[in-house]
C-alpha cells in the first residue's frame, strides 16, 4: 500500500440538523502516526465531526476518506471512536466490560487491556459505577486504545479530570501503546497537552479557521499553539 494514503481525509463536509447548518464545508487530514488535535469552544461542530467520521450521523455533501477509501459502516474495523462517556452499565465489573468488549469486537486485544489497566493502577475487579471521574475517562480509554486498530478517535479525553489522571492520560499518548496509530482528539483546553499533539486543527462555527504542523511553526516561527490560537481567534 502508497503510505501516502495513510491517513483520515475529511472534505468539504456539510453538516445540518434540521435548518441548523453544524459544518460548513469541512477540510483537513490526520495522518496515522500523529497525534491530531480539533480545538474549538463548546458547540463548534466537533462531536459531529468525530461521528461522521464513524458514520454514525449522516452528512449532506463532501466525502471523507480513511486510506483512500470512502468511509461506510464497517470502517471500526480500523477506526474506534472512544466518547467522552462510558458506555458499559454501571454495574459491570472492568473485567465484564473487557469481555463485552471481546465478545463484540475482533479487533479487541486483551494483551493490550491488561498493560493499560496496569499502567493506570486499576484494578479488573473495580466496578464501573464506584470509579472516580478520572478512573472513569481511564477506563473509557482502555476501551479503545485495546483495540488493534489503526485510528483512534477521541472525545475530550481530558475534560472535567484533576491534573494527576491528566499527567497519567498524557504519558500513555506518548507511550508505545499507542504505536503508529492515527488519533485524532478534541479538547478545549490545549496546554497541558500541547507537547504531545503533531498537528493542530482550529476550528469554529463549522469551519476550518487553520490546520498546521505544531513542531512546524514552534521551529519555523518561534510559536506556540496557544499563540496561533490568539492570533487566530482574536483576530
Ligand atoms: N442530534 C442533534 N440534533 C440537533 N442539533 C445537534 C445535535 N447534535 C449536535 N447538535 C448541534 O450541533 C452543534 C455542534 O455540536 P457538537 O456536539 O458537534 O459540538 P462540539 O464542538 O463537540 O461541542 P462540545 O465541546 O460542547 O462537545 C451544536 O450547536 C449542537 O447543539
Amino acid at each position: 500500500m502508497e503510505w501516502g494514503i495513510l491517513m483520515i481525509e475529511i472534505k468539504d463536509v456539510t453538516k445540518k440538523f434540521g435548518k441548523k447548518k453544524v459544518l460548513n464545508g469541512v477540510s483537513f487530514t490526520a495522518e496515522k502516526g500523529k497525534i491530531t488535535c480539533l480545538i474549538g469552544i463548546n458547540g463548534v461542530g466537533k462531536t459531529t465531526i468525530m461521528k461522521a467520521i464513524m458514520a454514525l450521523t449522516p452528512i449532506a455533501s463532501g466525502e471523507i476518506l480513511i486510506d483512500g477509501k470512502k468511509i461506510h459502516k464497517e470502517s471500526y474495523e480500523k477506526i474506534t471512536f472512544i466518547p467522552d462517556t462510558i458506555t458499559m452499565l454501571p454495574q459491570m465489573q472492568i473485567r465484564d466490560a473487557f469481555v463485552f468488549m471481546a465478545d463484540f469486537y475482533d479487533s479487541w486485544n486483551q494483551a493490550r487491556a491488561s498493560e493499560l489497566l496496569r499502567f493506570f493502577k486499576l484494578q479488573e475487579t473495580d466496578r464501573i459505577s464506584d470509579l472516580s471521574k478520572g478512573n472513569t475517562a481511564k477506563v473509557n480509554l482502555i476501551l479503545g486504545l485495546a483495540m488493534d486498530v489503526d485510528y483512534v478517535l477521541m472525545d475530550e479525553p481530558f475534560s472535567g479530570i484533576d491534573i494527576f489522571s491528566r499527567e497519567q492520560i498524557a504519558d500513555v499518548f506518548t507511550s508505545h501503546l499507542i504505536e503508529d496509530r492515527g488519533v485524532i482528539i478534541t479538547t478545549h483546553e490545549i496546554n497541558d497537552i500541547e507537547h504531545l499533539i503533531d498537528k493542530v486543527v482550529l476550528l469554529d462555527n463549522g469551519v476550518v479557521l487553520k490546520e498546521f504542523d505544531t513542531e512546524e511553526i514552534r521551529e519555523k516561527e518561534g510559536k506556540s499553539v496557544v499563540d496561533i490560537m490568539r492570533e487566530v481567534y482574536e483576530a
